[in-house]
């Protein structure tokens, strides 16, 4: 049975990064992704973005929406101060695994647990299953018209505090208008527009920062 393009992506890995070196793993997957195939990467440009979001927030608890093969995942961890986690939610079993053999591969499955399942079964289990009390960061990444009713799931949930902030990948391309709508018109939440470009390609994109006001 012929490769997945995410093993593709992942051999690549095993084969060309440093093991035990979160910033090659980064990389080696943008190389392989902007020479070879394209993949739905945060990538290097926004990647930058996400890296000063999280530096600024210094989170102890980071809650992902779309783990894909690990690569924002390896982004953010690689950042987190000892002690601090990040729980990345994938609902594809295929790319979960892979996920899985790139975090590992990086060496920081210490910092990192991968949930498998749609958010809106997990995000209601984050209290009593997996000892959360609130988030201090959430990357949204996953379909982008869930990014809006997770955002309110969120916060029935009461997993946000004043100060939370949330940062969402793809408001341009593919695009969450939902989402900027109801993000900017919710006196709640302090938004901020960041203008960038899609992963490896010359097609405008953006991700939006909205703090959580309480
Ligand atoms: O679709 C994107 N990501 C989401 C993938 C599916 C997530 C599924 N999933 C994961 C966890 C989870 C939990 N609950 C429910 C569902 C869940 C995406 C697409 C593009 C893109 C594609 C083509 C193109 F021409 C231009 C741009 C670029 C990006 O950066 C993206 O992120
Ligand atoms: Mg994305």
């Amino acid at each position: 049975m012929n490769q997945s393009k995410e093993q593709r992506i992942l051999n690549f890995v095993l084969q060309n990064a440093v093991r035990g070196d979160p910033c090659s793993v980064v990389d080696t997957i943008d190389k392989y992704c902007s020479q070879k195939e394209w993949a739905m990467n945060v990538g290097c440009e926004k990647g930058l973005i996400l890296d000063k979001t999280v530096e600024e927030i210094k989170p102890s608890v980071v809650l992902e929406l779309g783990t894909y093969c690990g690569y924002s995942a390896i982004r953010i961890a690689r950042l987190l101060k000892a002690g601090a986690r990040l729980l990345t939610v994938e609902f594809n079993p295929e790319f979960a695994a892979i996920a899985k053999q790139m975090i590992e591969f990086a060496g920081v499955q210490d910092k990192v647990n991968i949930l498998e399942g749609p958010s809106e079964e997990i995000i209601p289990q984050l209290k009593k299953k997996y000892e959360v009390d609130t988030l201090d960061f959430v990357f949204l990444d996953h379909w982008k018209d869930r990014y809006s009713p997770d955002t309110i799931l969120l916060q029935e949930c009461n997993l946000l505090r004043k100060g939370s902030v949330l940062l969402a990948d793809n408001v341009i391309c593919p695009g969450a208008p939902e989402f900027l709508k109801y993000i900017r018109n919710n006196p709640s939440f302090q938004c901020t527009n960041y203008p960038a470009h899609l992963e490896y390609m010359e097609v405008q994109d953006a991700m939006e920062k909205a703090v959580f006001l309480g």
